[in-house]
């Protein structure tokens, strides 16, 4: 593999409470390399978003170390643009406002970047809406300014917690081609957190299925090229496809057998 754009070496994860301490991730090894779209699945409670945390910089490991781009992570990092399933979108900016908000916190709203966020707009499809409001948007047009406001921002890498999973299943297969098609021609590299097995194996690189009990790496699948380079609603339907599912799906369903709350 290439030098890791990220990086987990030896991490362990406790959450401490007033009801004592819990350990969510045990032993974590994972290196993402440049350009490497990785998907996180695994049951309810096995770590995952505490994972992408930890890549986020929103709290250190209680073992091991995690760098992102060589160096060590130490807080949130404007190299890290994140998606979430919410678009956190503000009701009284425009669309247009909204997508720049990132670049608000960090000091560089201007006549430039502005020019960026128009570019933005136009290439996910949303030239012309600039100037409306969130509520006037479909959710899925939404998700898409969501997108242009990190993408703006210029990020590295990407921490995608779960994007799709509020949207209508046509609008989703929509929304899972246009991110993937926009990263890959970016070269970006991107961790996908999700609850879909199927949405994990048609747009990744490699899927990593974690178990819990405390939360641990059970399984990395390589998703075969074919797959890899076709959108993801084309890769669906590929005869290969299926078996790559089946393959994730009877990792979720045994091994620990601490799987199978699994919809995908
Ligand atoms: N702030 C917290 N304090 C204490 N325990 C926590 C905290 N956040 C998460 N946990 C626990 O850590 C474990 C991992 O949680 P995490 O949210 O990372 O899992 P997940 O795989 O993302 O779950 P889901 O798929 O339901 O979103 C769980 O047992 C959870 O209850």
């Amino acid at each position: 593999m290439n030098e890791p754009v990220m990086s987990l070496k030896d991490v362990s994860h406790v959450y401490v409470n007033d009801k004592g301490a819990s350990l969510a991730l045990e032993n974590i090894h994972l290196d993402i390399a440049p350009g490497e779209f990785v998907s996180l699945v695994g049951p309810s409670g096995c770590g995952k978003t505490t994972l992408l945390s930890l890549l986020a910089g929103l709290f250190p490991p209680t073992l091991g170390s995690v760098t992102v781009g060589g160096r060590s992570v130490q807080g949130p990092s404007p190299a890290v643009g994140y998606m979430l399933q919410q678009d956190f979108l503000f009701p009284w900016r425009t669309i247009r406002d909204n997508a720049a908000i990132g670049l608000e916190i960090a000091g560089r709203r201007n006549e430039k970047t502005m020019a960026a966020v128009d570019h933005w707009l136009g290439e996910l499809g949303l030239e012309g809406n600039g100037g409306r409001y969130p509520h006037e948007l479909s959710g899925g047009m939404r998700q898409r300014v969501a997108l242009a406001r990190t993408l703006v921002t210029e990020p590295d890498v990407l921490l995608l917690d779960e994007p799709f999973s509020a949207l209508d299943l046509h609008i989703k297969l929509q929304l899972e081609d246009l991110v993937q098609h926009t990263l890959a021609r970016l070269g970006k590299t991107a961790v996908l957190v999700t609850h879909d097995l199927a949405e994990a194996a048609a747009m990744s690189d490699r899927v990593i299925v974690l178990g819990k009990g405390p939360g641990h790496i059970r399984r990395e699948v390589s998703i075969a090229e074919p797959i890899r380079q076709a959108p993801p609603t084309e890769a669906r339907r590929m005869a290969q496809f299926q078996s790559v599912f089946d393959q994730l799906w009877a990792e979720f369903n045994d091994g620990d057998g601490k799987g199978g709350d699994q919809h995908g």
